[in-house]
């Protein structure tokens, strides 16, 4: 049914696929990055498949994500419609799954205010802090290593947006942000959910459902999600009425809106800002985790990028004070760590999908309203023509030198692993600034060993691969945190003292009993 104007062009190209499912029996259920990448070489760097009637457009090169998703932005910047995790567990309040609307705008507005690169630097104080109670942490307990990872992550997130201090392990808080972003994490699983596929299944009653366990997963996302986003504005509520409140994202969002008050707005801001905290605070808590978990890994896996590391800090910071933020400009292998780590196993390795709102043309090929596009980043990343030929393995180097990769924007991973044009990560700012306070206060104090078998008592090299997910994680892996030597130990017991749990806790914020059943951590 297209329109004239479009009548002539040609369809994309892309795998054939069978009348009615097209290519569903072949869509890869993991890796599918790996797998859209080898597809791109037979049908070029943008293809499309077909799933029971639904077009997934797939773009490999950064110049067409660029082309579409920035300078035809005004109709490449929606989201697909998802049943299951959007309208059935209620994740289409929050902004990261929207459509292009009014309210995404009035969303992405209220967090730029406090998270653009500007606004953040006030905020600086917050990783610097967490970080250092986390090398506290890995002192006390450095067998806790995974989960303290984890919450610490979300220890920034909480602070930054709601202006809360978690009660150091365990914080029921961060937790119920994890076993929301799991059960989501669940629900936009490939093809997980047939009723992502034909929609009209949502009218069908819930114990009709085929799959047992759909209707427990529903709520139970809907509930977690539901109780974060309540409780955690009404702490904030409960701060501002007792004159308590610390300097969050929620204070600086209600602010603006009063100052804003005599303009017309057709929504209800103060709703507006609830959800754009709570998506906010659920799009930080996982992500980092992800990139951190992954250096962790390149550091085990390769000790020399590690003592190059180190040397360049003890080097420029020595060993009397921890690295702080203002030291980033004069530790360039640091900073190429870092993008190496976003580039080598990206977080999010196809991005999250955008969707189009009006038909149109690409090099003569025919795109419809309503495509569901991704942004395959892994492919843009591990492109050897910007990248070089040894695209899979880890080498800072390839930011420095006289020809470093990044001296263009294909070539720098903050191009491309926050994603493209209107959708951009809005967390972007605040996510630098967290890992280079992590990953330079941790490598200042400590080693990050192979882990030791318990049985032989010797070290053996852990799996080097990613797990399936819309967000990446390494496979389950080991390490040792090994505190380099007394120097750092004195200066660990510097540093922001590690909370007990209980510290910092609202009354009555619980964990509801029955989101433990879907409590995880990586
Ligand atoms: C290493 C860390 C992070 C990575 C790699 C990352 C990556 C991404 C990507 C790829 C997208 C999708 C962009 C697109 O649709 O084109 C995204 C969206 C988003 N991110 Fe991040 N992110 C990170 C950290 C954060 C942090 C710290 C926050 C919050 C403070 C955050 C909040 C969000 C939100 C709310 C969205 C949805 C935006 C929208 O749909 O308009 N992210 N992120």
């Amino acid at each position: 049914n297209r329109p004239t104007q479009f009548a002539h062009l040609k369809p994309l190209p892309g795998p054939k696929g069978f009348p009615f499912i097209g290519n569903a029996l072949s869509m890869p259920r993991a890796q599918e990055h790996k797998v859209f990448k080898e597809w791109g070489n037979i049908y070029g760097d943008i293809f499309k498949v077909s799933v029971f009637g639904r077009t997934v457009v797939i773009v490999n090169s950064f110049d067409i994500a660029i082309e579409l998703m920035e300078k035809r932005g005004a109709i490449y910047s929606s989201r697909p419609r998802l049943i299951m995790a959007g309208e059935w567990m209620g994740f289409n309040e929050t902004y990261a799954l929207m459509p292009y609307n009014d309210r995404l705008r009035a969303s992405r507005r209220l967090a730029h205010h406090t998270l653009c690169a500007q606004a953040i630097k006030s905020k600086a104080n917050v990783p610097e802090e967490e970080s250092e109670r986390w090398l506290r942490r890995l002192l006390d307990d450095p067998k806790d290593w995974k989960q303290s990872v984890a919450e610490v992550n979300g220890a920034v997130t909480t602070k930054i947006v709601y202006g809360y201090q978690t009660g150091g392990k365990r914080d029921p808080m961060v937790h119920n942000l994890e076993v929301a972003l799991h059960a989501f994490s669940l629900a936009i699983a490939p093809g997980a959910h047939l009723v992502d596929f034909f929609p009209s299944l949502r009218k069908v009653p819930f114990w009709l459902f085929p799959f047992k366990g759909i209707k427990e997963l529903a709520n139970h996302g809907r509930e977690a999600l539901m109780y974060g986003t309540n409780s955690s504005w009404a702490f904030v509520e409960n701060q501002i009425a007792g004159g308590i409140a610390r300097p969050s994202m929620a204070l600086d969002t209600l602010d603006l809106i009063k100052n804003e008050r005599n303009k017309k707005t057709s929504e209800d801001m103060a709703n507006v800002a609830k959800w754009t905290a709570s998506a906010t605070a659920g799009g930080g808590a996982h992500t980092p985790v992800s990139a951190l978990m992954f250096w962790i890994l390149s550091m085990v896996a390769h000790p020399h990028v590690q003592k190059k590391a180190q040397e360049e800090l003890d080097r420029v910071v020595g060993r009397d004070r921890l690295p702080t933020l203002n030291d980033r400009p004069d530790l360039p292998y640091i900073e190429a760590v870092i993008k190496e780590v976003l580039r080598w196993h990206p977080v999010n390795p196809c991005g999250i999908a955008h969707a189009t709102t009006e038909d149109d043309e690409y090099e003569g090929m025919f795109i419809a309203k309503g495509t569901t596009v991704i942004l395959n980043q892994w492919a843009m990343l591990h492109d050897p023509d910007v990248y070089g030929l040894d695209t899979d393995k880890f080498i800072p180097e390839r930011f420095l030198g006289e020809t470093p990769a990044d001296r263009v924007r294909a070539g720098n991973p903050w191009s491309i692993a926050f994603g493209f044009g209107r959708r951009t990560c809005p967390g972007q700012n605040l996510a630098s600034l967290m890992l280079f306070c992590f990953i330079s206060k941790c490598l200042a104090t400590f080693n990050v060993k192979r882990p030791v078998d318990p049985q032989t008592g010797t070290e053996y090299d852990p799996p080097v691969d990613a797990a399936p997910g819309n967000v990446s994680f390494p496979v389950e892996f080991d390490c040792t945190f090994a505190v380099r030597d007394q120097k750092a130990v004195d200066l660990i017991s510097n540093c922001a003292e590690e909370l007990v749990p209980g510290d910092g806790l609202p009354k009555g914020w619980e964990v509801p009993p029955e989101s433990h059943r879907l409590a995880h951590h990586w």
